[in-house]
């Protein structure tokens, strides 16, 4: 049975997945470090570690590449918010956020980003090396300042030059035990760097008329939906087509069958919003599949490391 999308008003689904009503410091402090992002991030960082063949002889170095990566994610995430107070007013979806809402000074805001940019900085420094620090400190420059302060107000390409930074983590994880760069974390940057724009793309969709309201030229505003539409697709078959290459990195198999059936899964979603008439079901079903972008990462990045364990222990061969 399909299911039905037209349940809720637009407006009501869009405040509810926005950040949360307020309700203490911490959830504030997530919220303004864009914390929900940042584990899956983190989660990507991690899967880069257990592929790369120095981790066992490297913890204190994979410890500190993943706090790093949260720090400077985090960091990355308050700047943001810092740099665009205004637009997040404006924005049903993001108005709420503490800094837009003045929960937060803009003061707090600095130094928080201030604190968690110099831990990052600390830690990367005293227990990775240069090259580690300097792609993470690439991330949180290429998302807090290049992706906010140029692309994302001047160009309707933003999402996928700004998807550079986001999909650095399991590079980053990868170099922080020590190891030199190699094929399988390049094959994972390029794979959440297609992601990016199937996983924005439907969430842009759904908030076009705001980002419209705010002058923000996001593909939805510049190219219409049809447009943006086809493209999600498009980088959903990128996103299918690269995924399968881990499995012959070192993932293994496994890998290979869990990478095709969830990318069918995923193109399969993006062909329906594709084929759906302009509505507001067609705008709360993009939102689905703003979400089932978020499982489908998750799920391939889970598969690497089952598949990786499989091929290591001999489980499972080619
Ligand atoms: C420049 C690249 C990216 C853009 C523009 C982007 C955009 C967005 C936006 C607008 C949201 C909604 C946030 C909210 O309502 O607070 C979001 C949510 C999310 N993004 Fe991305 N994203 C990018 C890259 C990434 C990457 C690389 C990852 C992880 C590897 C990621 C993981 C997530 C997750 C887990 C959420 C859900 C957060 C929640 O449930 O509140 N994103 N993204
Ligand atoms: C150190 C390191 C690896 C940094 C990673 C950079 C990072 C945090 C990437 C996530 C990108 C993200 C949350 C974009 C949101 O877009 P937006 O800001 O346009 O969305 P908004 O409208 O919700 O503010």
């Amino acid at each position: 049975m399909q299911r039905q999308y037209n349940a809720v008003p637009l407006e009501e689904a869009a405040v509810e997945a926005a950040s949360p009503a307020g309700g203490g410091l911490i959830k504030d402090l997530l919220a303004l470090s864009k914390a929900k992002v940042v584990s899956l991030l983190v989660f990507t960082g991690i899967v880069g570690e257990l592929l790369a063949p120095s981790v066992t002889r490297h913890w204190a170095g994979a410890l500190a590449g993943l706090a790093g990566i949260a720090l400077a994610g985090g960091a990355g995430g308050v700047i943001n918010q810092l740099i665009e107070p205004g637009l997040d007013q404006t924005m049903r979806r993001t108005r709420r956020r503490p800094l837009a809402n003045g929960r937060i000074s803009r003061g707090g805001g600095m130094l928080f980003a201030g604190v968690l940019l110099a831990a990052a900085v600390i830690v990367l420094a005293v227990w990775t090396n240069p090259l580690t620090l300097a792609l993470t400190l690439g991330g949180t420059v290429g998302y807090g300042i290049v992706y906010t302060l140029y692309l994302k107000p001047n160009t309707p390409w933003n999402i996928v030059w700004g998807g550079i930074a986001g999909a650095l983590p399991p590079l980053i994880g990868w170099t922080a035990v020590g190891d030199p760069i190699a094929a399988m974390p390049l094959v994972l940057v390029g794979l959440v760097f297609l992601w990016t724009p199937a996983h924005f793309w439907p969430l842009a969709l759904c908030c076009r008329e705001d980002y419209a309201n705010a002058c923000i030229p996001m593909l939805p505003v510049t190219h219409g939906v049809e447009r943006t539409r086809r493209e999600v697709v498009n980088y959903a078959v990128a996103t299918l087509a690269i995924s399968l290459a881990p499995a012959a990195l070192g993932a293994g198999p496994l890998y290979g069958v869990v990478a095709a059936v969830a990318g069918t899964w995923y193109l399969l979603l993006t062909l329906r919003l594709k084929r759906m008439p302009e509505s507001k079901a067609m705008d709360l079903y993009a939102r689905h599949v703003f979400k089932a972008s978020i499982n489908y990462l998750f799920i391939l990045f889970a598969a690497l490391v089952v598949g990786h364990m499989t091929v290591l222990t001999g489980w499972v061969t080619w």
